[in-house]
């Protein structure tokens, strides 16, 4: 029997930064259908600002092997909408999820495939269980990076497709100063 050998890696607290890990980044342009207020995100798409960076560490999309991955979700918001992943169920969409909150405020937004939502507020420390088969999102709802790590079974994958289509039955929006979660008005069951 070949053994992998075990990793030991210091994730910079300060910038998520994990050393070695492989480095994706997620511009305005990679998020375009994801916002409500399109004359927003086509005026902000001239700067087309970096919404997201992840750093993860992955196995071979193998049974029991696990990986992980820190992402940093810049601040920022499209209209009333703030900055957020894409949000995605897993490919194998019993496949469940550990995030910890490093630095900075937002939180998660979760649903399933039936479309009921969960909010989930996040900082430095807040440990998230996503439960088999719910999609998630998180949404960056301060004016700093915010920062945290996901841990999550090698052979999960990413489906992208129904939320790409079909968004979230609620967005996390900024009026009046405040962080609300509200109703999507152009969700469709
Ligand atoms: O949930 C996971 C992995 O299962 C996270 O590592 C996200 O992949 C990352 O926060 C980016 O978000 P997405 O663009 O993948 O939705
Ligand atoms: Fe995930």
């Amino acid at each position: 029997m070949e053994y992998k050998l075990p990793i030991g890696v210091n994730i910079d607290l300060e910038t998520g930064v994990i050393p070695g890990a492989k480095k994706l980044v997620r511009r305005l342009s990679n998020l375009k259908g994801y916002f409500q207020d399109e004359d927003a995100y086509n005026e902000l798409l001239k700067e087309d600002p970096v919404v997201y960076e992840v750093y993860a560490v992955e196995q071979e999309e193998k049974d029991g092997d696990l990986n992980f991955a820190t992402t940093v979700l810049y601040p920022g918001k499209v209209g009333k909408e703030f900055f957020f992943t894409k949000g995605h169920f897993h490919a194998k969409a019993d496949r469940a999820e550990i995030y910890y909150g490093i630095k900075g405020k937002g939180g998660m937004l979760l649903q399933t495939p039936e479309g009921k939502a969960e909010w989930i507020p996040m900082g430095p420390g807040t440990v998230v269980y996503v439960p088999p088969y719910w999609a998630h999102r998180t949404v960056n709802t301060s004016d700093e990076p915010f920062i945290f790590l996901a841990i999550y079974p090698a052979d999960a994958g990413h489906d992208y497709g129904s939320i790409a289509e079909k968004g979230f039955s609620k967005l996390v929006i900024e009026e009046n100063g405040e962080v609300k979660v509200i109703d999507n008005p152009r969700w469709k069951e």
